[in-house]
């Protein structure tokens, strides 16, 4: 009753007559309310009767900046104030914290999570007071493989190779929110996703006893989507061309491992124009496999589907024309710290194959098709894309190597230079002559550091906000600020600190063990280039690229349609 009442203040506020026709159906969808307004109100000091509502407002908005949103309210004895819900990412992405203190609210007046049947890992469902669901929780140490995982894959520690070994076992939770922070402008359709610390209200642990349990776990949280089916369930010629582009795209830049036809949501439209048959939206969820750390095998269902050789719209052109790589790599960087450096180059490569290629006028399925590993004769071959990245690897290992050669050359002839001078030194011509001594060269490869290896992750501390030191020598200058436990945790796992107070939430919440683990890359992967040879990889790896199109134009139709294609 108290939310009816703190509906209705607000929506006074807003210019609707109370209970006017159009003010109820506002209230049948307050549960969709930004609540960004509730804050609003109460700094305007309107709330006169906001100060009944079931929850300290103020301590929200303080909760928000801090950023635990504690549960503290004036009526302690009908909510449960111990809950609580912290957001540790996607704090300012839009439409999280309005889904965030909803699920707090939830969480306060006592709901308990519904165990998700489906998939492969641990997966709740969270209602609202009114019983409708509101989220989806998936707790990282209930992921498949996890060691707290409900539905019988348990075994792995965090950080071991997962269910794809591409993708660390603890780490899709991460991945869920990073595909949310690059679906821009919602393009794709990814339902509002956080990265949080949520009180155990009744998930899944194996063993009771285990000293890796914590009253809360760190959790993927998504805003549930209400549908009629999956895109399994009902033919794809129900669905526009438009929506399998968007969600082709999206999952083309992310290389999503795990695009199967049980993670395209559908809800049925009316019928609409432009489109030939019933309209349906398509909503993509799970993104937990997305951005390997190596190039590893998609899954793309929609690549046996007509309209992905449809070629792209022109407003699909411009939207890929106007990715742009590096300031997604910097938003992961920023709000995902503990992504490792070789998964974010994979979106970097793939974005960058994704824009060159539809400007050379392939389609979703050709591009899809370049991206996928053939199995012919029972063998698994390396996909287009792999092959000319091991092309452009060798390029840069070759050019390494010549400059390397051509650079030792010049320090024997230096030596060389060097022992004349010297003999010269007490003869009659030493100061007439000009010694000519070699010059260290300009961005010498020589002067690279070494290739770094994966991050291998041997403490808790190691998981969230540390990468590999010698990809980003910028964070290794953060080092003088750390303790020297700290610096020795680093150095032990051969990896640095990114943004201590970015990842301090995280690492704080992770008090179970992250297994020692040795990923040894098992395809193409970038982690092992320092900045210069990953800048001269991309050159060269651009350079590939119009010839190689020329030849694949339609090839993906090819393949896959025959002669007919209806939709
Ligand atoms: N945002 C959402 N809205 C509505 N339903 C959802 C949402 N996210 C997940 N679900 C439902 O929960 C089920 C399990 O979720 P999800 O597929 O993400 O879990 P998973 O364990 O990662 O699955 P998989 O084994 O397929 O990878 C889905 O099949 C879907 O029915």
């Amino acid at each position: 009753m108290r939310m009816l009442e703190m509906a209705v203040a607000i929506d006074q506020h807003h210019g609707f007559k109370p209970f006017s026709r159009s003010h109820k159906c506002r209230l049948q969808s307050f549960t969709q309310y930004d609540y960004n307004n509730i804050l609003e109100l109460t700094q305007t000091n309107l709330a006169h009767s906001l100060k009944q509502v079931a929850f300290d407002v103020a301590n929200i908005h303080r909760s928000f900046s801090t950023p635990c949103l504690s549960l503290a309210t004036n009526v302690e004895d009908e909510f449960d104030t111990k809950q609580r819900i912290e957001i540790i990412g996607g704090r300012g992405a839009p439409r999280v914290r309005a889904l965030v203190v909803e699920v707090a609210i939830a969480l306060a007046s006592g709901v308990e999570p519904i165990p998700v049947s489906s998939g492969l890992g641990g997966a709740y469902f969270l209602p609202a007071r009114n019983g409708d669901v509101i989220a989806v929780v998936k707790p990282v140490d209930e992921e498949p493989l996890a060691f707290n995982n409900p539905k019988g894959f348990a075994g792995l520690m965090l950080g071991q190779p997962g269910f794809k070994r591409s993708v660390r076992v603890g780490e899709t939770g991460m991945r869920e929110l990073a595909a949310y922070l690059l679906d821009h402008d919602g393009f794709a359709g990814v339902p509002p996703t956080a990265f949080v610390n949520i009180s155990d209200v009744g998930f899944h642990v194996n063993d009771t006893t285990a000293n890796t349990n914590t009253p809360y776990k760190i959790a993927s949280l998504q805003r549930f989507v209400q549908h009629d089916f999956d895109s399994g369930e009902l033919g794809s010629s129900s669905f526009s061309v438009a929506s399998i582009h968007r969600i082709g795209i999206f999952d083309v830049r992310l290389l999503n491992l795990d695009r199967h036809a049980g993670n395209i949501l559908v809800k049925k439209h009316e019928r609409q124009e432009n489109y030939g048959g019933e309209a349906a939206e398509l909503v993509p969820i799970d993104h937990g496999l997305c951005l390997p750390e190596w190039l590893d095998d998609p899954y793309f269902e929609w690549l046996h589907w007509p309209q992905a050789s449809v070629p792209f719209s022109e407003p699909e052109i411009e939207y890929i024309c106007n990715l742009d790589p590096y300031k997604d790599a910097e938003i992961l960087r920023t709000e995902l710290p503990s992504l490792h450096e070789s998964s974010i180059r994979v979106l970097i490569l793939c974005t960058i194959f994704l824009k060159r290629a539809a400007v050379a006028g392939l389609s979703l399925a050709d591009i899809g098709e370049m991206m996928t590993r053939e199995f012919s004769g029972g063998e698994e071959n390396l996909s287009v894309l792999e092959t000319l990245s091991a092309k452009a690897k060798e390029t840069v290992k070759k050019m390494v190597s010549d400059d390397d050669d051509e650079t030792n050359e010049r320090r024997e002839e230096a030596e060389e230079d060097f022992e004349m001078f010297q003999f010269d030194i007490g003869s009659e011509d030493y100061f007439n002559d000009v010694v000519d001594f070699p010059q260290p060269l300009k961005n010498s490869p020589t002067n690279m550091s070494k290739p770094p290896k994966i991050p291998r992750l041997s403490s808790v501390k190691s998981m969230p906000g540390l990468h590999d030191a010698s990809l980003s020598p910028l964070y290794e200058e953060n080092d003088s600020e750390h303790d020297e436990s700290d610096k020795k945790t680093i150095k032990e796992n051969g990896c640095s600190r990114v943004d201590e107070n970015k990842s301090e939430a995280l690492t704080r919440s992770m008090s179970f063990s992250v297994q020692n683990c040795n990923c040894e890359p098992e395809g193409i992967t970038f982690g092992d280039m320092n900045e210069s040879e990953w800048e001269m990889f991309l050159e060269a790896f651009e350079e590939l690229l119009p010839q190689t199109f020329e030849g694949t134009k339609g090839m993906g139709v090819k393949k896959r349609l025959g002669s007919s294609c209806e939709f």
